[in-house]
């Protein structure tokens, strides 16, 4: 399986140029990259320094309609060019544009027939202007997006960002998304590269989580904007119900939980199962190894848009009949 890794971040937010430099790193010699750009010419491959026959650029006038189609295509383009022999290639890089919700992408990767079978979820790495997030995160639904989805955030322009600016900026995106390790463009490419492959999602500290974070999104019109919460259960989880329970959920609200993560007590499993995804999509579960902080607890986090966390909590208690579900404040 060859990883696809989906570069986001708003307009400007330095996506090219952070690709510019990590294409430099000796772990990226072999990545093939497709760039997907918003407007009738694209220019970000110009400033690529790396254009040889690995570098696809895709032209998409309305991100939203065609973006499936037109990264399935290059997709499958490149693929083909691949078991033909005539490029190679271990990794891929999406650079989406910077108005795009990477979801589509990410369910594209997930649910196409064929691309399922060669291509795996590489991370969604996101860049984070220092400057500017701040305010985009308060207005654009799009911004907000792209930092719940991410594995790894990249904070860029920190050499133009106040000390403070920093530290608030990187206060909100722990409550955006918790559990997303935050790298800037101080560090080294390399150090970027090697953490590009989420592997298991790491779950953020309890004490990381501080409970309802109401941010008003003018976009949204929402009353209840974006909340990010998370839950614990001590008794055990029937698997089976928590399946039917988690597709009832993302069927009914999935447009609205940006993303989930949880680490879960399985009943008959000794080791703890982590089941991650992004909005209608989950990604398979993994067993891991060890339970973080040695307590076999049930924990889910939520990243949601308009909808009331009280709702989640109460229906995750009653479908699956537990007792012990807490909402972490
Ligand atoms: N000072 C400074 N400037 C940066 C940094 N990263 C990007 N820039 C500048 O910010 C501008 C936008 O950077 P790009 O890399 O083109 O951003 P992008 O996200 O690819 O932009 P779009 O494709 O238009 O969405 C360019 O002028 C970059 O030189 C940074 O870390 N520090």
């Amino acid at each position: 399986m060859i990883p696809v890794t989906l570069l986001t971040g708003f307009l400007g937010s330095g996506k090219t140029t952070l690709l510019q430099r990590l294409l430099t790193d000796p772990g990226m010699a072999r990545a093939a990259v497709l760039i997907n750009e918003f407007g009738e010419v694209g220019l970000d491959h110009h400033l690529l320094d790396r254009i040889d026959d690995n570098v696809v650029l895709m032209k998409s006038g309305c991100i939203c309609c065609t973006v499936r189609g037109e990264v399935a295509d290059a997709l499958m383009n490149l693929h083909s060019l691949l078991t033909r022999g005539e490029i190679d290639f271990d990794r891929v890089v999406i650079e989406t544009t910077g108005l795009a919700d990477p979801y589509p992408v990410l369910q594209t990767l997930r649910a196409h027939p064929v691309l399922r079978s060669h291509f795996d979820n590489g991370g969604v790495l996101t860049t984070v202007d220092a400057v500017n997030a701040t305010r985009q995160v308060e207005h654009r639904a799009e911004a907000v997006r792209q930092i719940a989805a991410a594995d790894r955030i990249v904070l860029t322009k920190t050499d133009l960002a106040e000390d403070g600016e920093i530290a608030a900026l990187r206060a909100t995106l722990s409550r955006l998304n918790p559990s997303a390790r935050v790298l800037t463009n101080m560090d080294a490419a390399d150090a970027i590269v090697r953490d590009l492959d989420p592997g298991v999602p790491p779950l953020p500290e309890a004490e990381k989580i501080d409970g309802h974070h109401h941010h008003h999104d003018h976009d949204l019109n929402e009353d209840l904007g974006v909340v990010t919460f998370s839950l614990t259960v001590e008794e055990n989880v029937d698997w089976t119900d928590f399946g039917i329970w988690l597709t009832l959920l993302l069927h009914r609200y999935g447009d609205r939980i940006f993303r989930f993560k949880g680490i879960l007590a399985i009943a008959g499993e000794e080791r703890p199962v982590a089941v991650h995804g992004v909005q209608h999509l989950v990604h398979a579960p993994v067993h891991m190894e060890h339970w973080p902080e040695g307590a076999r607890v049930s924990r889910m986090v939520f990243i949601l848009e308009g909808l009331d966390p009280e709702r989640i909590r109460r229906s995750f208690a009653a479908f699956m009949r537990l007792k012990s579900v807490k909402a972490v404040a």
